[in-house]
């Protein structure tokens, strides 16, 4: 019954006063796409977000969905629909009328409206309910609801402002799951703000992540943890060691940097002028304790904690100036050869797991 659109943002900056909130963004998501804009509190998602959605007026740049450039169109003329944080259900009707509510606004007739919300609240079964007000109900049907309310006029793109961040840790897993498979059968484009990480590699088919106004870098989920393009993507993804010098050199193809304070450490990659700063990441589990490094493949510390976390042990580690290096090891290869808070130990790792980060940090 639906359509998709690709949604293009070109050159898109959103200016509140004295403050930027989003900065020359540039993206493209691919008609049918699973989205979800990514970062820490004041990166400028929801702005972004409800510059697509027509809530927001864009400072300067354009939005297209499919052919159409919405830049200039009230919200209700995109395309595009909307689903808050909040809900937004009025508390004083009940869920057909909350569900047909913008095809009231539309001039929809009663028996037409009516019709098409029961459909709605079937597709979200949630038709048993059809009589009840929003406060009848849990967090997670209340959800549901919304979804119905937002889908009503069969948009090409839905947007989802935090849509999860109501509901209790247990039903916003179920919820993840239904939104997933709800994306999947309607095959529109969503586009769902977050900042949980997890959220984002549960769901997305392409992760954007944007910190301080800015894209650093948008991509599929296992690209993003992978091959984390920033080091601030590398931080904020969680799961990696970001260890920064200056470039020192280079010997048998690999780039050499100091780690102020001590490490000499490698990495692969294109040539780098003497001196320039560089940052790399190593994952945590992709690490060796107890094993010589290969020259500049690992680094000597002393451990400063360790902590049980049931299938694997997570260590942290300090020596040659890198300080809390964390190693997950799976139980059985700690278990093998234990350490303790004190121990010296080597710690090693091969060399495509070091993975030199994109933007210098001077
Ligand atoms: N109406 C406004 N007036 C002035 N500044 C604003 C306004 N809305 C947002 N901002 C500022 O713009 C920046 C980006 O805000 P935005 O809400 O887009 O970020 P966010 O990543 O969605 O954050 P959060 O996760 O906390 O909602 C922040 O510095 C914020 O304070």
């Amino acid at each position: 019954m639906s359509k998709a659109a690709e949604i293009d943002i070109v050159s898109v900056s959103k200016v509140y006063g004295a403050t930027t909130a989003v900065e020359d963004i540039s993206l493209k998501i691919p008609a049918g796409t699973y989205c979800c804009l990514l970062g820490p509190s004041g990166c400028g998602k929801t702005s972004t977000l409800r510059m697509i959605a027509g809530h927001e007026s864009i400072s300067s740049g354009d939005v297209r969905l499919g052919n159409v450039v919405v830049t200039d169109l009230p919200p209700a003329r995109r395309g595009t629909a909307m689903m808050f944080q909040s809900y937004a259900l009025f508390p004083h009707l009940d869920l057909v009328d909350n569900v047909a509510f913008s095809l009231k606004m539309k001039g929809v007739g009663k028996a037409e409206r009516h019709a098409k919300a029961l459909d709605m609240l079937k597709l979200m079964q949630m038709d048993g309910y059809a009589s009840r007000r929003p406060a009848q109900l849990s967090g997670g049907q209340q959800q549901r609801v919304a979804l119905a309310r937002a889908l009503i006029t069969d948009p090409e793109a839905l947007l989802l402002d935090e849509p999860l961040s109501a509901l209790d840790p247990f039903l916003k897993i179920r919820m993840r799951a239904e939104l997933k498979k709800l994306q999947a059968s309607l095959g529109i484009t969503f586009v769902h703000v977050t900042h949980s990480q997890e959220e984002a590699m549960a769901l997305a088919d392409l992760i954007v992540v944007m910190n301080d106004g800015r894209i650093e870098q948008a991509a599929p989920p296992r690209t993003v943890f992978e091959w984390p393009a920033t080091a601030f993507v590398a931080r904020f993804m969680g799961d990696h060691n970001v260890v920064s010098g200056r470039v020192n050199g280079e010997r048998d193809g690999l780039v050499f940097f100091d780690v102020p304070g001590g490490a000499s450490l490698a990495a692969s990659g294109q040539a780098r002028e003497p001196g320039a700063p560089i940052d790399i990441a190593i994952r945590t589990d992709h690490v060796r304790v107890g094993e010589a490094p290969a020259a500049g493949l690992g680094f000597s510390g002393i451990v400063s904690n360790v902590e049980y976390r049931g299938a694997t042990v997570k260590l942290s580690v300090n020596g040659a100036g890198i300080e809390d290096f964390t190693v997950i090891l799976d139980d059985e290869s700690f278990y093998a050869r234990p350490v303790a808070v004190g121990d010296a130990v080597p710690i090693a790792w091969d060399v495509e797991d070091a993975i030199i980060l994109g933007r210098l940090n001077s």
